[in-house]
């Protein structure tokens, strides 16, 4: 058929415009978008006949591609009925507004997807697209992001062709294509109406070339002003052009309502009413999952994979980077910091390296030997713990240096210090206050960071703790009598001195193996939304079903690289503790990935733009990061919040992890299995409420 210019003439009466079943049919169509968006059909007919071209022409807005939409079941109407002479999919070909193609794909791909979409043998593709190719002047090779417009348009206009279909939805297929191939496009149109009994349904913004249509339907104002082949309209309207009766038509239009078109989309109907009568979609039923259709999405996103290299590297880099400044930055106890130091019975901390025991710190009224005064020794024990110690012979200047951050603390002995300490060991009750006053090291922190102030804290404690019990051993007693009389054994979990990353790593791994298939599902899918794509598609038949799981099969096969990656990067470079089992550390993360999958699914079913959609990905991640007890143990959050937290998604993840990782408990712990199962209930509710959204908004699939 393409390629024969030896087009036969085709007169208006070869359709059957009395066929007792039409091709389509819309009887009293209603549809609007939302409440407050104005009524596009308002009890709108058409009819179709078999085998004829039907030119639908209106003024831009008016509802055209809507009305195409309800018609290839693609939307819903709100009330009205749609039938079809056709009722499987295969037997339709959509040629949307837009070009709706994946950029990343050949032609010659393009023409695979597609022809694997319609369970078309490789061979019968090869044939059609050849003749394709060669009637729409398209070059064999070349990816489609790389082709003009125009040849864009064209192909999509091949791909609507490939699988010889008998009804055509073609929505304004000659914009951006030259006057002779337009000229062919009508030929071959015309041709395959008249011989192969095909109807075609076209809108197009140059009303004259709809003169070639057998049958001209005139939308204005939701409603079909006229439905009468080109001449007759034209002769009954005594005009020489399609032009002039489109112009009398709205301008009669306009007298007999008195209002413009635009206010009578609005006027103010009871639409509730009106719209009480719906009917199914004919086309709404394919099969909802076929080996064919998924083998051409799954296809589709490995060609996506191969062409997006840079994206995938990053996406499995990702984790390493992460993980790896994690793991360096994050938790460990900060050292090197600078403490100011005032000792009045000190000259300078130099005289504690000067050995006179025999002259001053010889206390034998006390039976006690030191090397140095008692401020030497509980600096020394301080130095032990990585602090830059700086001295200041004032205590005004070293409040000054505090005030100014040059130094985290301040520590002041009094030029009693050492007497004062020991007389209170030995006078006990009797001791004077003046001397418990002498013998008291005056303490001053900047608290203005949580976490180096608490370490400063207990690491000024703890020493003093030890630095009293040397004293008491030096004086003939034991250390546990001068002690804080509290005895930390072993601890049970965690270590001794366990780092904050310890205990920080499972919320920060859960929610960010949440967070990465979250967004790289919602923007796949918002991708294909936008593009267009993911309407052809459905329109060619493919389901959600299909979607999802070759989407699925994909992110799967990146969650295993990416918890190689995080797991190796995390116990393997690092040294992170694993007192549980690995495996079930392992097998909860992906458990968790795939909950952060299927709310990537929901988030692209409840947004339309891809901007909101990471936006609200992203937001819901970062409030989640604050409920896992990375930045803070749940046991500090305000009541409400921590009843409510156990029943977020992530969190209870989080604290399986924890008790795995850091407790070795077992899957048989309620803690443990607790996780799992809030995980799992999470991933089902949000792939059910994709469903149902997807349903709710586009109807049943
Ligand atoms: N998904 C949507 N949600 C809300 N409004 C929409 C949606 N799609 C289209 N509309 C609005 O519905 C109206 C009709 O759009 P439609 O694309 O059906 O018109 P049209 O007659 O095909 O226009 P054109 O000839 O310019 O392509 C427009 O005002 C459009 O903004």
């Amino acid at each position: 058929m393409f390629g024969n210019n030896n087009v036969m003439s085709y007169s208006q009466g070869n359709m059957e415009l009395n066929c007792p079943q039409p091709m389509v049919a819309v009887s009293g169509a209603f549809k609007r978008y939302t409440s407050k968006s104005p009524i596009l059909l308002r009890g709108f007919s058409m009819t179709v006949p078999t085998g004829a071209i039907y030119g639908l022409l209106g003024p831009s807005g008016c509802g055209k591609t809507t009305l195409l939409n309800c018609i290839v079941g693609n939307r819903r109407l709100d009330s009205g009925r749609v039938s079809l002479a056709i009722n499987k999919r295969k037997d339709l070909g959509y040629m949307p507004q837009e070009v709706a193609l994946n950029e990343e794909f050949t032609i010659e791909e393009t023409f695979f997807f597609y022809g694997r979409l319609f369970d078309m043998s490789r061979a019968h593709v090869k044939a059609r697209m050849k003749e394709l190719l060669t009637f729409f002047d398209l070059p064999s090779e070349g990816f489609i992001g790389e082709l003009s417009g125009g040849q864009q348009r064209r192909v999509s206009f091949a791909v609507a062709l490939l699988h010889n279909p008998r009804l055509l939805i073609l929505d304004e297929p000659t914009v951006g294509v030259d006057p002779v191939l337009c000229s062919r496009i009508w030929d071959a149109l015309v041709k395959m109406a008249f011989e192969e009994k095909k109807t075609i349904i076209i809108t197009t913004h140059y009303i004259e070339e709809a003169r070639q249509c057998q049958l001209i339907g005139l939308m204005r104002g939701g409603v079909l002003l006229a439905e009468e082949p080109p001449l007759t309209l034209m002769a009954s309207h005594n005009c020489n052009t399609l032009e002039q009766v489109f112009l009398e038509l709205s301008q009669k239009q306009h007298e007999a309502t008195n209002k413009s078109s635009e206010d009578l989309i609005e006027s103010d109907i009871d639409y509730k009413k009106l719209t009480n009568q719906y009917f199914q979609p004919p086309l709404i039923s394919s099969q909802i999952w076929k080996k064919s259709r998924f083998s051409a999405q799954l296809f589709k996103n490995v060609v996506w994979m191969k062409r997006n290299l840079p994206i995938m590297m990053f996406l499995l880099f990702l984790p390493f980077l992460l993980f790896t400044i994690y793991c360096s930055v994050f938790g460990k106890t900060p050292t090197g910091l600078s403490l100011g130091i005032v000792s009045e019975e000190l000259g300078s901390m130099k005289d504690c390296q000067v050995n006179s025991s025999d002259q001053f710190f010889n206390y034998t009224d006390f039976n006690c030997y030191f090397d140095g005064p008692l401020s030497c020794l509980y600096l020394e024990r301080l130095k032990e713990h990585d602090f830059n110690l700086i001295e200041f012979s004032k205590l005004e200047t070293a409040q000054t240096a505090l005030a100014r951050n040059k130094v985290w603390g301040l520590l002041h002995f009094t030029s009693n210090y050492t007497v004062a300490v020991l007389e209170r060991i030995d006078f006990g009750f009797d001791t004077a206050a003046s001397v418990v006053r002498d013998g008291t090291v005056d303490v001053r922190l900047d608290m203005s960071d949580h976490v180096i102030g608490t370490s400063l804290q207990r690491i000024i404690l703890n020493t003093y703790n030890d630095f009293i019990g040397e004293v008491y051993e030096a004086c003939g007693s034991i250390a546990e009598a001068g002690k804080i009389p509290i005895k930390y054994h072993d601890a049970i979990y965690g270590g001794n001195e366990p780092l904050f990353s310890y205990t920080t790593l499972p919320g920060y791994l859960m929610s960010f193996s949440f967070y990465l298939p979250m967004l790289f599902t919602s923007g796949a899918i918002m991708l294909e939304k936008l593009s267009g794509l993911m309407e052809r598609k459905m329109i060619a038949g493919m389901t959600m079903l299909e979607i999802v799981t070759a989407h699925a099969v994909v992110q799967i096969f990146i969650l295993f690289c990416q918890t190689g990656i995080i797991f190796y990067t995390a116990y393997g470079i690092f040294d992170n503790p694993v007192e549980g089992d690995l495996y079930l550390l392992i097998l909860l993360t992906f458990v968790n990935e795939i909950s952060g999958m299927c709310y990537g699914f929901m988030l692209s079913e409840i947004y339309d733009s891809d901007t909101n959609c990471s936006y609200a990905g992203t937001g819901t991640v970062l409030g989640l990061f604050m409920t896992t007890g990375t930045l803070w143990p749940m046991e500090g959050a305000h009541p409400i919040m921590r009843s409510v937290m156990w029943f977020l998604p992530v969190n209870a993840a989080a604290i399986s992890y924890h008790s795995i990782a850091l407790r070795g408990y077992g899957i048989t712990s309620p803690i443990v299995y607790n996780g799992f199962l809030s995980t799992l209930a999470w991933s089902a509710f949000f792939a059910i409420g994709a469903i149902a959204i997807n349903k709710i908004r586009n109807g049943v699939r």
